[in-house]
């Protein structure tokens, strides 16, 4: 069974409590001290990956609370829960089986009685046997012409991740295949798009979980409309669309030949679908080779997630410290700062992951809630973030927790530019972790007493590193998965549904309700007076 538990009744949420009130006068530099063998004791590895998490305002307590408020609130109950295909997903009454599409453990997952791991198998064994023969050219356009170009058409759960991973993994392209990523309804995303494609050699792949998104079907039109006025035929749009859907109605009617359909289900969540046949971009542009590879990586951190004990399970971990920041410290956000320039689209695929799953104020029992849940996230790359928005998290009067993370070995070793990068990642960690005190300022600026104030850092700014051997397709699976856990984990202890994304669905609703009146001519009348008034005044401005 699910648990169902308000953290805040626990006697470890008490405990942590006060036990708050006495670290946030300790310095991480006191902790050190007192500590030699922090950094062996608070870090963990994975593989290629090793998980520095000393660098945190917590000591042996902290850590303790911390996991026995998991224990109160039965995180391991949950985990098994998710595994073992229970639905999870309370107001869709679904299961909440990603884990399933990358599970290579041979063992069977259900979802109720059936075993879903045969239709995983048969859909990623579509994937394998499309991919080649457009990566080996033997798939052809209907001039007879490879395909050199990829268009993904989707948005949320069906872009991000394809965005994210295909951006990350450049250094294993195929060919010279080209990924291109449709979003945004605005018409500029869809021609400036096609100005650098040409009809004959593109694929369109027409991503949609429910196959009714507004904008995916609006673009998915005009890409058709677009690719029938360049001289194609109806008979040429089987071998140009391709759908990614769980909708097979949907898609039939779109004009998709259902043997171009790669299918997922119910159980994938949007933003846990890069691991289904929403990831046909990925594997059509790194191969699915490759593609499997980020999966096994995925796997191996799931089946360490469901099998490490709490203290040692990296996802718990961090779910943990993120909890005993945004509930105790107050700290309003989180931010992923990855040292790595492909991963610059990482921050932005987990402030869907993170936001649309945590970001709920009503608990399990449709009770409101009335402790934090889940944080704003945001990032961008190093160095790039130092020199723009660091200023903030070094000095200024909020406390923001980072994730840094970065590759020992580049794909790019040109020169000394990784070893620039690394010193820098290195740097920034510890001076937040000891700030510049009073004393170390004189020694560099003299007694120049009016700038020692401005000079001073008071340190004591939490940080994650997550150092890892290089950016391949396993580790990155490793690392999404290792962030999608912590993510369960801290739903879990808020007692929250991850899993729906409802707070999505009135902007949808009322945007529906508003296009007519703005296709319609005259005055509008029945909104707000702002509402009424911006729509009116647009309808002037246009004209
Ligand atoms: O894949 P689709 O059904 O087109 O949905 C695309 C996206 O739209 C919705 O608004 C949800 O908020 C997202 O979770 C989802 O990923």
């Amino acid at each position: 069974m699910f648990p169902n538990i308000d953290p805040t009744t626990t006697s470890s949420w008490k405990s942590l409590q006060e036990h708050y009130t006495g670290m946030r006068e300790k310095h991480l530099r006191e902790l050190f001290i007192a500590d030699e063998k922090r950094f062996e004791s608070l870090s963990l590895t994975f593989e290629d990956i090793l998980v520095d998490f000393s660098k945190n305002r917590i000591d042996n307590k902290t850590r303790a609370l911390l996991i026995s408020l998991a224990n109160e609130c039965k995180l391991p109950e949950a985990i098994q829960a998710m595994f073992s295909g229970e639905k999870i997903n309370g107001t869709e009454k679904r299961s909440v089986l990603h884990v399933a599409l990358r599970n290579f453990s041979g063992r069977p997952i259900f979802d109720g009685d059936s075993d879903v791991m045969p239709e995983v198998q048969r859909v990623l064994g579509q994937m394998e046997r499309f991919s080649s023969r457009i990566i080996s050219g033997e798939w052809k356009g209907y001039t007879g012409r490879p395909i050199r170009h990829l268009v993904n058409i989707g948005i949320g759960g069906s872009d991000l991740g394809p965005v994210m991973v295909t951006e990350a993994l450049r250094p294993y392209r195929q060919g010279n295949m080209e990924v291109h990523f449709v979003s945004n309804v605005d018409g500029t995303h869809l021609a400036e798009t096609l100005r650098n494609v040409d009809p004959e050699e593109t694929l369109f792949i027409i991503a949609s979980k429910t196959f009714t998104t507004q904008e995916t079907m609006t673009n998915a039109h005009s890409a058709r409309d677009w690719f029938l006025e360049s001289g194609a035929g109806d008979e040429d749009i089987s071998s140009h669309f391709v759908a990614l859907s769980t909708n097979r109605e949907g898609v039939t009617e779109f004009g998709i030949d259902p043997e171009n359909m790669f299918e997922f289900w119910e159980w994938v969540g949007g933003r846990y679908s890069l691991w289904s046949a929403i990831g046909l971009s990925i594997a059509c542009y790194i191969g699915f080779a490759n593609y499997r590879e980020l999966l096994m990586g995925a796997h191996a951190m799931d089946e360490h997630f469901r099998t490490t004990d709490l203290d040692s399970n990296i996802p718990v971990v961090l779910g943990l410290l993120g909890i005993w920041y945004n509930n105790f410290f107050g700290c309003e956000t989180h931010a992923i700062l990855p040292y790595d320039q492909y991963m610059h689209r990482f921050a932005a695929y987990f402030q869907q992951g993170d936001m649309e799953s945590n970001g709920k104020s009503t608990d399990r029992n449709g009770k409101h809630i009335d402790y934090q849940t889940g944080p704003i996230i945001w990032g961008e790359p190093g160095t790039n973030g130092q020199h723009a928005f660091y200023q903030l998290i070094h000095q200024g009067t909020k406390i923001i927790p980072c994730d840094f993370l970065a590759p020992a070995i580049s794909h790019n070793p040109i020169g000394d530019h990784h070893v620039k990068l690394l010193a820098n990642f290195f740097a920034q960690t510890e001076a937040l972790m000891n700030g510049k005190t009073e004393a170390e300022v004189r020694e560099e600026i003299g007694n120049n007493e009016e700038l020692i104030p401005f000079k001073e850092f008071a340190g004591n700014r939490p940080t994650n590193s997550i150092l890892f051997k290089k950016l391949t397709p396993r580790t990155l699976g490793s690392l999404i998965a290792m962030y999608e856990h912590k993510i369960f984990v801290q739903g879990v202890i808020w007692n929250i549904y991850s899993f729906d994304q409802w707070g999505v669905e009135l902007g949808k609703q009322l945007a529906k309700k508003i296009l007519p009146e703005l296709e319609k001519p005259g005055e509008v009348s029945s909104h707000d007076g702002s509402t009424n008034g911006l729509i009116n005044a647009w309808k002037k401005m246009k004209s």
